[in-house]
């Protein structure tokens, strides 16, 4: 098991290049599989084990994708079978946005049904009720979701009960190629969804209203293969501003798009961070010493949850009590206890978590609970005293690249290391199959 270990007390200077959004590619290579003609070139797309757990997902289907330099080439002409095992979907959840799709293009779709996770249970309900509106059978059981319709989707008038960002996506798809007219009302208004919107109009979809509450679709026969180049990763992008902040630095970060991050932008503010838009990108100043602050997890355009980890480790650092809630996902406190072990002075009420600051943050052993609790670690060891050492990688290799190197580049004192006990015991393993092997 991968470690990263990072000795805190550097000013991080410099640039850092956002790369494109694990959320934005993953459903447009979703949507891609709608193409019954032409490939799909998709450009910036992120080296994360998420995009390559989506692009195992519909090579499994019989999908062709090439990977190179950052370009996936998608062609999905032939014949597709329809299913998503578990081994996928229980390593990557946006596995369930190739259901739209299939059931759209075939009539057909079987899933492993996603269980809960360390944030939340996460529910999928207001996709299938979508699906359902729209016509389709909806049967779920042995682990799985299968859903049919005989002949196409039909158009229809569909409230989310949510905004979920993966239902607006999924019945989004769904609909493009569905008879009739779509609304979608309640809709996520995420940029990622706006990309999708965009993504399956280049295809010849007729999809008007992404971005606003209510998504208007026209369905079309059929969509061919086209080229898109994959919107920068806000999240991203506000965990470098987080970072920049938090050692009070001065980092330049190219590809953040200040429209995206409005609300992340804000609250920065509010703590004494100064921010500059340039002309690619965003200058994070870091203050002397932050103020405290109270943020609210919404859906967007309010602050984003996949940055609530992040802002609470600025909060430990800030003069005063910060309240942060989180409204999104019930269950999205894990790396509070991770924080106490490195001198973190946070209690949760409810759904808020009250945190003290500032505090003298104490490098220890921790453990890395979701993706943005990994990064949000990562940054708190940055200005702790001593190593902090960060376990379970496997969340932050689904969504950041190479986060080590951007924040070495920008002088953290990081590294990521193999953990020694464990090679000892792969080597253990090896020379015994060896011993093994020779006394045959
Ligand atoms: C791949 C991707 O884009 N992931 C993002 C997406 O996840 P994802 O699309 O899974 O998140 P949703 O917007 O669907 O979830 C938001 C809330 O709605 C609830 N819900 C959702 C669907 C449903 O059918 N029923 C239901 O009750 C969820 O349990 C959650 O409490 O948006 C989240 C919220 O911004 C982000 O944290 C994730 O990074
Ligand atoms: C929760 C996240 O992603 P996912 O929906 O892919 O689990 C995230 O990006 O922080």
């Amino acid at each position: 098991m991968d470690k990263i270990i990072v000795s805190g007390g550097r000013q991080l200077k410099g640039t850092v290049k956002v790369s494109g959004a694990k959320n934005a590619v993953l459903p447009v290579i979703a949507a891609s599989i709608m193409a019954s003609e032409g490939k799909s070139v998709i450009h910036e797309v992120p080296a994360l084990a998420d995009v390559e757990t989506m692009s195992e997902v519909i090579r499994n289907m019989n999908v062709n994708v090439l990977s190179h330099d950052h370009t996936l080439v998608i062609d999905s002409a032939r014949p597709l079978t329809t299913e998503a095992p578990l081994e996928y979907v229980r390593k990557m959840r946006a596995s369930v946005l190739v259901l739209g799709p299939l059931l759209a293009r075939y009539g057909h779709a079987k899933v492993a049904m996603p269980g809960g996770c360390a944030i939340g249970s996460r529910p999928i309900d207001q996709h299938l009720k979508g699906f359902e509106a729209m016509g389709a059978k909806v049967h779920v059981g042995n682990g799985f979701v299968e859903a049919y319709t005989d002949g196409r989707l039909k158009g229809a008038k569909i409230y989310l009960d949510v905004p979920s960002v993966g239902a607006t996506e999924n019945v989004m798809m769904a609909a493009a190629l569905a008879e009739g007219k779509t609304i979608l009302e309640n809709c996520a208004r995420e940029p990622e969804i706006v990309d999708l919107a965009n993504f399956l109009n280049k295809m010849g979809a007729k999809v008007i209203g992404a971005g606003t509450e209510t998504i208007k679709i026209e369905g079309v026969d059929s969509l061919k293969g086209t080229e898109h180049t994959t919107i920068p990763d806000r999240i991203e992008a506000g965990t470098f501003m987080a970072a920049a902040a938090i050692t009070r630095g001065n980092v330049y970060i190219k590809g953040a798009v200040a429209d995206h991050l409005t609300s992340t932008i804000s609250k920065l503010e509010e703590m004494g961070v100064i921010i500059e838009e340039e002309e690619e990108g965003l200058r994070v100043i870091g203050p002397e010493e932050l103020k405290s602050v109270n943020v609210k997890t919404l859906p967007y355009p309010g602050f984003p949850t996949d940055m609530q980890p992040q802002i609470m480790t600025l909060a430990m650092k800030a003069e005063g009590t910060s309240v942060i809630s989180e409204t999104v996902f019930e269950n999205r406190f894990m790396h509070v206890e991770e924080f106490g072990r490195i001198n973190g002075n946070i209690r949760i009420e409810g759904r808020s978590a009250i945190v003290e600051g500032p505090v003298d943050l104490q490098g220890a052993e921790v453990t890395a609970t979701d993706l943005r609790a990994a990064a949000a670690l990562i940054i708190a060891g940055l200005v702790a005293d001593g190593y902090t050492r960060v376990t379970e990688l496997k969340h932050l290799d689904r969504g950041y690249v190479n986060i080590v190197g951007k924040l070495k580049q920008l002088g953290a004192d990081i590294i990521r290391v193999r953990d020694a006990s464990e090679e000892q015991e792969e080597e253990e393993v090896m020379t015994e199959a060896d011993d093994q092997i020779s006394s045959l």
